[in-house]
């Protein structure tokens, strides 16, 4: 596996009883960009992204997550809590998961527990009187504010985070798991219930966190995000990959656009045709 790639699925396949929900799937993330999932409801995206982030063990195939560091984790045979903490794959959830009742601070610092208990040395001492502790509890407020200005959530860092509308929440919910310093985002449905300028301002948060190093893996519905924020995006359909590449790429595969018509097998030769038609009167 080279550098250039952070994630290699490997013929996943997940079964639920009778039904093949993931079929023969292989895909690769590469490194510093932002790769999206897509595909009509019922594809399969939210059980891929379950298989990598822990929580489905896939029946078969192979999930392996590659660090900038050259170590390499196979995800599918990590314990689901060793995946956010060894693995550094963070995520987020389609409902948002923020303590309400905490301050937006709060629920930054609570995202860094693990880091400040070990710098604890885990007694009570630790926490009392450790320069290690302060020091990393500096740190800890220094990475929740870094968070906040670049998600444009400065001015409500005191304010419950249950006060803050939708779109500032679901920005929360991202810097959260930025705190936690990860190789990998996977975020589900990021854009889901946002208008459009709450959509534009989490484009930009999600390209930022691009250039700043952090490797992506979206699942969206909305096309407009989807084609504007991502690197490459890889489709889905019936649990099987239909298409993998560049946004012009998919967006112009006549399969891809048969898949999101609902087109049956019999008539997509002649969509085929009429798409290379219009994309030849086009160039
Ligand atoms: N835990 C489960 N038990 C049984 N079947 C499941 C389970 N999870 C998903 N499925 C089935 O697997 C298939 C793929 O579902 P999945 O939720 O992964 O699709 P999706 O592409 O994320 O859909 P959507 O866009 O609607 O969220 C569907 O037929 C779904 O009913």
């Amino acid at each position: 596996m080279s550098n250039d790639t952070i994630l290699k699925v490997e013929h996943l396949s997940m079964r639920f009883g009778g039904l093949m929900a993931i079929n023969d799937f292989s895909f690769e993330a590469r490194r510093g960009e932002i790769t999206a999932l897509i595909g009509p409801n019922g594809a399969g995206k939210t059980t891929v992204f379950n298989c990598i982030t822990g929580f489905y063990r896939p029946t078969m195939g192979m999930i392996t997550l590659r660090h900038k560091s050259g170590q390499e984790f196979l995800l599918e045979r990590l314990p689901d809590f060793e995946i956010p903490k060894k693995a550094k794959v963070a995520r987020t959830f389609q409902n948002i998961r923020l303590f309400s009742g905490l301050t937006v601070l709060e629920n930054l610092l609570v995202a860094q527990h693990n880091a400040l208990m070990k710098a604890s040395g885990y007694t009570v001492l630790g926490l009392l009187g450790l320069p290690a502790y302060k020091k990393a509890a500096n740190d800890a407020i220094e990475k929740a504010r870094y968070w906040l200005d670049k998600a444009d959530l400065t001015d409500r860092a005191d304010d419950p985070a249950g006060d803050l509308p939708y779109g500032a929440q679901r920005r929360l919910e991202i810097c959260r798991a930025m705190c936690t310093g990860p190789e990998l985002l996977c975020l589900d449905e990021p854009a889901a219930g946002l208008n459009p300028k709450e959509s534009l301002v989490l484009n930009s948060l999600l390209r930022n966190i691009r250039d700043e190093g952090t490797s992506l893996l979206l699942i969206e519905h909305d096309m407009s995000v989807v084609m504007q924020i991502s690197d490459h995006i890889v489709v889905l359909e019936y649990g099987q990959k239909i298409s993998d590449g560049s946004p012009d790429h998919v967006k112009n595969d006549p399969k891809v656009i048969a898949a999101y018509l609902g087109v049956e097998d019999e008539e997509l030769d002649e969509v085929i045709h009429e798409v290379e038609a219009i994309a030849g009167g086009e160039a």
